[in-house]
């Protein structure tokens, strides 16, 4: 055991209220959204195939030629409303912006820079016609927020001398005051997605990651921030030196999920997966044909089995340079949108069941008891689809759409439920009532073998 000052504040999940809204909402939505959105991973006439978010380093792009790209940024297609109407559509209960991403360009009129929005033709705050028009939705809005800045003179990647030292603790005062105001001139914003946190230069100034978190505490009671924020006196990131979880949530599953069997460990704790719909594009990219593209079937399947395990989904979006969204990313959200009108009830305020996991699908347990979802996605040729339940929970009735399906208990704390569909379009949801009694006297027989 470590003695630490700046490691973990506290061990388990935030039972409070916030947090507990922050885990029933489950789907959000991620944007990207910058100055990278205008060129869109072309540059001279040469297309990157790298994150288009990445492009100024990609293509070696000087740092003036990049940041002369403020001047263009007018998006004449932009609307707030609708893209807050969409994804009210999707389903998704909150929306996750990226306030600064490393271009270190602000979406806001920050006092702290005049690398901000103030000074592009469109001029208007972004940040809060989003905040006002996604709350007016009953969407909640949460802040994601680069400390790596490649605009910024005092931003360094180590700490290799005096001098260094002096102009990253510039750099931190900087970061501290553009937190606060974030916090301050937008009070209904709930949670705070940091990233760029991997350097050295972070990692060795661990006390900073510690008096950020404790100051949106402060600013804005109930916030949220995600464990990626976090450094301990030793450097540790994520989890500090005694394994314990810093921060409000784990935010280490970027373009991966957990495993259903193997990792669920993470059920323990909080946690959110981010998810591009390209294999690896955050930032508009405008040639989309490089990577594949997620369908909508293949992302509603992650968006269940995050839930299946705990854990939150927040899908990317990343709006063109003028403001509209692209056409994969508007079918994506009336699919998603279509099976979540229905059957957001199996997503919202559910989560883990602690079942076995079989291979047609996925649990989740709402928040009601003796209930629980199964979301099919693969119907064994059989139409059996096999149940393992906790050593003497009983399985009374199943039914999909309201029509009972027939339980039968085949062998101890094990049930097929007979789904007789020969195929089906989108996944299914199977409502299971569990108590009652078992078979009576039932004989379940080891084979000696
Ligand atoms: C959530 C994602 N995190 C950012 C990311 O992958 N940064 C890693 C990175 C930073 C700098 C150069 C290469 C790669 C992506 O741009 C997204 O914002």
């Amino acid at each position: 055991e470590f003695k630490l000052q700046y490691g973990a504040q506290r061990t388990g999940k935030r039972t409070d209220a916030a947090m507990e809204r922050w885990r029933g909402n489950r789907f959000g939505q991620f944007i990207h959204w910058g100055l990278y959105a205008i060129p869109g991973g072309v540059w001279n006439g040469k297309t990157y195939n790298y994150a288009a978010e990445f492009l100024k380093s990609s293509a070696k792009i000087p740092g003036s030629t990049w940041d002369s790209l403020m001047y263009q940024f007018n998006p004449k297609k932009f609307s707030a409303k609708e893209w807050a109407r969409m994804a009210k559509r999707m389903g998704a209960k909150y929306m996750t912006i990226t306030t600064k991403h490393h271009e270190g360009f602000c979406l806001w009129p920050s006092r702290f820079t005049e690398f901000n929005i103030s000074r592009t033709p469109y001029g208007k705050d972004i940040l809060k016609e989003l905040v006002d028009a996604y709350n007016a939705e009953g969407i909640d809005v949460n802040f994601y927020y680069s400390v790596l800045d490649w605009h910024h003179p005092d931003w360094r990647y180590d700490i290799k001398s005096p001098e260094d030292s002096v102009a990253f603790r510039r750099y931190l005062d900087f970061a501290f005051n553009q937190l606060k105001e974030l916090a301050t001139n937008y009070p209904t914003v709930k949670a705070f997605w940091f990233d760029g946190t991997w350097d050295n230069s972070v990692k060795k100034n661990g006390w900073w990651t510690y008096e950020v978190e404790q100051m949106l505490k402060q600013v804005s009671p109930g916030a949220i921030v995600n464990s990626r924020l976090r450094a301990d006196d030793r450097g540790a990131r994520h989890f500090d030196s005694n394994g314990q979880l810093m921060g409000d949530y784990e935010s280490g599953y970027e373009r991966r999920l957990p495993d259903p069997v193997t990792d669920l460990k993470v059920t323990k704790w909080d946690w959110e997966a981010c998810m591009t719909v390209p294999e690896n594009q955050w930032g508009y990219h405008k040639d989309w044909s490089i990577s594949h593209v997620k369908s909508p079937l293949e992302l509603l399947e992650m968006l269940v089995h995050t839930t299946s395990m705990g854990g939150n989904f927040l899908l990317n979006f990343g709006p063109a340079g003028d403001g509209s969204i692209r056409p994969e990313e508007q079918r994506i959200a009336a699919e998603i949108g279509s099976w979540m009108q229905n059957n957001g009830n199996v997503i919202y305020n559910s989560g883990y069941a602690g079942w076995e996991k079989q291979d047609w699908g996925y649990f989740t347990a709402p928040s009601r008891p003796n209930t629980l979802n199964m979301v099919v996605f693969n119907l064994p040729v059989s139409g059996l689809l096999k149940v393992k339940v906790p050593a003497g929970v009983k399985i009374s009735t199943a039914s999909t759409g309201g029509k009972k399906l027939r339980v039968e208990e085949i062998a101890k704390n094990q049930y097929l439920v007979h789904f007789e569909r020969k195929w089906f379009a989108m996944p299914q949801v199977i409502v299971l009532e569990t108590g009652g009694e078992g078979k009576k006297g039932a004989q379940y027989q080891d084979a000696k073998t």
